[in-house]
């Protein structure tokens, strides 16, 4: 059986996740799982799962662990063939102790950005919110402003990227993220890239699972041929 890579990727609202997904994603071949794409497709399909997850989205708010789980666990058991990296999931110690024991991750990556860099971020992001595609007017704009590049369709601002939003889901965000943070420090597998430019973190990233991917699938190879 090969050793797959199993990754997380964790930060506040505006840290890159999505944006540093892509590229790992595009250059080592992972799939990249996004929680928000699982709850939109929940929720546009109306499983039971999606159509409690809305009623929280509704409202603005988090939704509840067992009914992420519930969501997102199965997924991931499809998912057995694959090395992946997961984006938006665990956010709570509840969530990664759910992950924990359906499979074991090999990294998390954990990004530290000033709150003023995250601000100034998400004043300009623009989503398109059926497919969860992210831009931003300064950093990597629509072809055509204002639209969606694959499907034309109009981009919206989310409420609650507002700055006055933004500060109170900062602190919600660092007051649930602390514990999973000092979960996966425990186990040895956090890593932690702080800067203001994501151009400037990912070498680093890049590097580190430079060496972390090629050595897994080695060791796969060498096990598959004995
Ligand atoms: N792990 C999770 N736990 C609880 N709710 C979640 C989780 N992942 C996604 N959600 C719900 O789905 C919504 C959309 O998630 P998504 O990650 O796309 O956007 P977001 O909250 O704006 O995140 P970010 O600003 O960090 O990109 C969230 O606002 C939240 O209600
Ligand atoms: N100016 C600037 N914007 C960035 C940088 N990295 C990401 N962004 C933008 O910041 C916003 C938040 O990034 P995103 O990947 O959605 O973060 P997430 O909320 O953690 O998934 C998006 O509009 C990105 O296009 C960066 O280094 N500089």
């Amino acid at each position: 059986m090969s050793k797959l890579f199993r990754a997380v990727i964790m930060g506040p609202p505006g840290s890159g996740k999505g944006t540093i997904s892509e590229r790992i994603a595009h250059n080592f071949g992972l799939k990249h799982l996004s929680s928000g794409d699982f709850v939109r497709e929940n929720i546009s399909s109306k499983t039971d799962a999606g159509v409690l997850a809305k009623t929280y989205i509704n409202k603005g708010l988090l939704v509840p662990d067992h009914v992420m789980t519930r969501l997102l666990l199965p997924r991931l058991e499809e998912m057995t063939k694959y090395s992946w990296l997961l984006d938006g999931f665990p956010r709570t110690l509840a969530q990664a102790e759910a992950l924990n024991s359906s499979c074991d991750l090999d990294v998390a990556i954990n990004l530290n950005i000033p709150l003023e860099t995250l601000k100034e971020r998400l004043r300009h992001r623009w989503i398109h919110p059926p497919s969860g595609r992210v831009y931003n007017m300064c950093f990597n704009p629509p072809r055509i402003q204002g639209l969606d590049d694959i499907t034309g369709e109009a981009l919206i601002q989310q409420e609650d990227d507002r700055p006055e939003a933004l500060v109170a889901r900062l602190r919600h965000y660092k007051d649930v993220a602390k514990p999973v943070i000092d979960f996966y420090k425990a186990k040895g597998i956090l890593y932690t890239f702080s800067d203001t430019e994501t151009d400037r973190i990912w070498p680093n990233i890049n590097t580190l699972l430079s060496t972390k991917i090629p050595a897994i699938q080695s060791d796969a190879r060498c096990a598959s041929t004995r």
